[in-house]
């Protein structure tokens, strides 16, 4: 395992794959907020992204916790300092809960709680950030892998290529970057394999961390930021990832990833470290010797590395608090800030502050901007929303119904309710007595009733899917109208198609009455309400269970308010809204006018005639259909408002 080259030896970076940064100083175009800049370093050959040196200063980060009035700001971070410089990679560590996510999430503006207090500054190239130079400079690798089970590697980054690349752009370049990128990253040997799920096996977790990685170089940013990509893995493959970020770092990238316990192996990959406690900083420096010799100078007390113990592991061991106490514990945090390592680290700090292009000073005023903090509001997208759709068809709808198990539980599920309404009552539908009339009504609501619960099953893959839109979202692949227009015609292109035959067996087999084209559309609208309710709920729900019982919950309660249960005239008073409201009432009281509506007078319970008995004689079937259409427009505005605003990530 090669772990030798040091950033500190001037190379010239290879330009592996057009991930490179030159290393000769050029003026760049695009700061990555729309203002010309002049690097301090170079630019990326491929796309001209500006190198950026990072540099946080005394980031001290609270949260609000307790309740209302006990409430109170409690630090998470406390005076942290550093830098993540191009050309390096640096690893974040410490126990658990000592803050490395949390540092990371505010370096790449993704807070979205909390406050920075006075006197904390971060800068990029001496700049504050904002949110569109966040999101045109940070490649941000979250710590689950969020990727489609069914497409490979390749795919996989070629469809997120396809959408975070201008749609003019040729395929073949985007085909060039992809396989460019597969190269740097040493997925040659699985790029064409099904990246799968925990259901189904597919590439393993180590190369689905470098796919994820993959994904964020995409557009080559200038800042990779990684929380955590090694955990869960072998030593083997920790070691394959930190190497392939350890490479892009060489190509000019300021790196920065939290990592557990690495192998000594691993762990000489990296440049530099920020050894975190309690959310203080205890350690900034270089690693490997560097490291345990400043440990082993400030606290000779400490107990000596065991032979088979790597420096990461020791330093962990020793500075962790559940060996020492909280006091002991912030004395190391205390000898640091009073170190001459220290003091340097802030020397080269200010250094890289004044070499930078952009002098915003160290006004705290700004510092707790909330760009900084609020990085997930609403976003433009690089592709138009068309070219949005047409990807998500090409790479996700495509790749689905290409699958049975996608296809044959959407065409299937039909057909036990119709096997059933067709032979229970075959050839009912021009019998006229008064049993038989009760009986037709009821046809109509099973009809309707099966329509409305065939889309439930819909859900679960909604809210699986759930982790992938957030992060594609978060990364500007596409909007939440977009997604919503995908996710709908990928569903009726399927409903569409099968809901004519079984209408039409429905229809003539149980010889029903009135207009098949009606039959067949509301048939076609419930489904329709019914996916955009699943999608609504699936958007809303904190999670499966509450999901999986909603849905069922709200349809039920539907049932007892679409006329046929209970007839208008017997709902109680305090009910009736929740008839106007009940989009299967519309649904099957068009239904029912339809089939009743060429003989008025056949009589229901009473003698009555059947539409007047139940409340439907001044019904027009069409415009009833219409309604129903109404609340499809309603609930997919309604679904649209629930993935735009409803982010169930709180960080
Ligand atoms: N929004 C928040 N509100 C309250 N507490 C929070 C919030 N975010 C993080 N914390 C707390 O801050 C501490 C640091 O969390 P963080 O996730 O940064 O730790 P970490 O070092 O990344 O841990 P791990 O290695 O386990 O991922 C934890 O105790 C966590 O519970």
């Amino acid at each position: 395992m090669d772990s030798s080259t040091s950033p500190k030896s001037p190379q010239t970076p290879k330009t592996t794959g057009g991930y490179s940064f030159d290393v000769e100083a050029q003026e760049s175009s695009d700061a990555g907020d729309g203002s010309p800049s002049v690097s301090s370093g170079a630019v990326c050959q491929r796309c001209g992204t500006a190198r950026q040196t990072v540099v946080f200063r005394q980031i001290t980060y609270e949260v609000r916790q307790g309740r209302r009035r006990a409430a109170r700001w409690q630090p998470l971070l406390r005076d942290v300092s550093g830098y993540v410089a191009p050309q390096e990679l640096t690893a974040l560590m410490g126990p658990s809960g000592s803050g490395k996510s949390t540092l990371l999430d505010l370096l790449a503006g993704r807070k979205t709680a909390g406050r920075l207090a006075e006197g904390s500054s971060i800068r990029f190239n001496g700049r504050r950030p904002t949110s569109a130079m966040l999101r045109r400079n940070v490649g941000y690798v979250e710590q689950t892998d969020t990727l489609l089970p069914l497409l490979t590697p390749s795919e996989m980054l070629l469809y997120t290529s396809e959408l975070k690349h201008p749609h003019t752009m040729p395929r073949k370049d985007k085909q060039q970057l992809v396989d460019a990128l597969i190269e740097k990253l040493r997925l040659q040997d699985c790029a064409n394999t099904t990246i799968g799920s925990s259901l189904a096996r597919g590439i393993s977790g180590g190369e689905a961390k470098r796919v994820s990685v993959g994904l964020t170089m995409i557009t080559c940013p200038a800042v990779l930021l990684c929380d955590e990509p090694t955990s869960g893995l072998d030593s083997w493959n920790q070691h394959a990832v930190v190497e392939a970020l350890r490479d892009l770092a060489r190509g000019g990238i300021a790196v920065a990833s939290s990592i557990h316990a690495p192998s000594p192996d691993t762990f000489a990959l990296f440049d530099r470290v920020l050894i975190l406690q309690r959310g203080r900083a205890v350690y900034f420096g270089e690693t490997g010797e560097a490291c345990s010799r400043y440990f082993a100078e400030q606290f000779p007390a400490l107990r000596p590395m065991r032979p088979w113990e790597g420096v990461a592991d020791y330093i962990i061991d020793v500075t962790s608090s559940k060996h020492l106490g909280e006091r002991a514990a912030s004395e190391f945090a205390d000898a640091y800030a009073a170190s001459e390592l220290c003091r340097s680290n802030e020397a080269e700090m200010e250094a890289l502050l004044a070499a930078a292009p952009h002098q915003d000073g160290n006004s705290h005023k700004h510092s707790r901007a909330r760009s900084l903090l609020q990085l997930g509001g609403p976003q433009g997208t690089i592709t138009p929303w068309w070219w949005g759709l047409w990807v998500l068809f090409r790479f996700r709808t495509v790749r689905g119904y290409s699958r049975p198990v996608w296809v044959l539980p959407r065409a299937l599920s039909p057909l036990i309710p119709v096997f059933l309404l067709a032979t229970v009552y075959w050839g009912l539908g021009n019998n006229i007595d008064v049993l038989h009339v009760t009986s037709i009504a009821g046809v109509l609501f099973m009809w309707t009733t099966s329509a409305a619960y065939g889309s439930m099953g819909l859900m679960p893959t909604i809210i699986e899917e759930r982790a992938v839109f957030l992060r594609e979202r978060a990364d500007g692949l596409y909007t939440p109208a977009t997604y919503l227009l995908y996710k709908l015609s990928e569903e009726f292109s399927v409903s569409l198609t099968v809901t004519v035959p079984y209408a039409i067996a429905v229809f003539y087999i149980v010889r029903l009455q009135g207009s098949l084209a009606l039959f067949w559309l509301v048939d076609v609208v419930t489904t329709a309400v019914a996916t955009v309710l699943a999608l609504l709920v699936g958007a809303l729900a904190p999670n499966q269970a509450v999901a999986g019982m909603a849905l069922p919950m709200y349809t039920t309660s539907l049932l007892y308010f679409s006329g046929f249960l209970i007839t208008w005239g017997n709902i109680p008073p305090y009910w009736i809204w929740y008839s106007v409201i009940a989009y299967l009432r519309y649904a099957w009281g068009a239904l029912m006018v339809n089939q009743f509506e060429g003989d008025r007078n056949i009589p229901a319970y009473g003698g009555v005639p059947v539409l007047q008995y139940y409340d439907l004689e001044n019904v027009n079937k069409w415009a009833w259909l219409g309604w129903e259409a109404l609340f499809f427009a309603a609930f997919t505005a309604a679904a649209w408002a629930a993935l735009s605003l409803v982010r169930h990530q709180r960080r």
